[in-house]
């Protein structure tokens, strides 16, 4: 694992920008996996800024999406899918036809967007990593090489996520379609971003603690090709 650790949450988000636009620069035609949460905001504004001022085009980038909720509406404010439309999509010159965002409860609708990701091959996926080491929304426990799948959210995620529902925890859906751990172990290059003291516990976990199911991020010591891009509140625990 490569480890980049920033001053602050802008260089962190510039930095981690770089490594995005010199996939886009050199594969115009490149697959992405995308991510949501408040972490890849920072990276999504400097895309935007950097298409309109430079004209770095999305207009052959495919998108997959990580997760999204269970039970609201894609065009539901509080989805995922509108989340990216607002915070990326609309802002640069991707085609919508190709961006992908999972949607559904089944395991069909699970086995549907896993089929659409075994015709592509994902050559950058971005992550972010939630409070007590998910990925995705993988919680703990899930198994290394499990594939889309519906999942039951922690009360730990749900709390972590209320802040996008009102504080209202009770808002919050208690399922989600998630890309697996074994899903995003397939991609080419991974790009994970974190920042805040709250992600410094799980950020030890993933890149000292033991490859274990308890931190699903630690799944990523064993792929070849992990950028870990972090701010020195996030770092805050790591040994060296
Ligand atoms: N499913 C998402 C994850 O994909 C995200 O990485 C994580 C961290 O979110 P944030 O970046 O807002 O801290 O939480 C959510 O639960």
């Amino acid at each position: 694992m490569k480890v980049i650790i920033c001053e602050n949450y802008d260089e962190l988000s510039l930095k981690a920008f770089e490594v995005i636009k010199e996939l886009v620069t050199s594969k115009p035609d490149c697959v992405l996996g995308l991510a949501t949460g408040s972490s890849p905001v920072g990276l999504y504004k400097n895309m935007i800024k950097d298409h309109k001022e430079n004209g770095t085009s999305y207009k052959d980038v495919k998108s997959y999406n990580l997760d999204e909720y269970v039970g609201i509406d894609r065009n539901d404010p509080q989805s995922y899918y509108t989340f990216m439309k607002e915070n990326l999509f609309d802002g640069i010159d991707i085609d919508p036809a190709n961006t992908h965002v999972p949607y559904g409860s089944t395991a069909e609708d699970c086995a549907a967007y896993e089929k659409e990701l075994e015709k592509v091959s994902v050559d950058l996926q971005l992550l972010g990593i939630g409070q007590n080491g998910h990925i995705g929304f993988n919680e703990p426990g899930t198994p290394f090489d499990i594939l889309t799948h519906i999942v039951d959210l922690t009360e730990n995620t749900r709390q972590a996520n209320a802040r996008f529902f009102d504080d209202d925890i009770n808002k919050v859906p208690t399922q989600a379609i998630s890309m697996g751990i074994g899903t995003i172990m397939k991609a080419k290059k991974v790009l994970l971003v974190a920042n805040g003291e709250n992600k410094a516990d799980a950020v030890k976990a993933m890149i000292e603690g033991p490859v274990d199911t308890a931190c699903a991020a630690s799944a990523l010591q064993n792929h070849p090709d992990v950028t870990v891009v972090i701010d020195k509140a996030a770092a805050s625990k790591l040994s060296k």
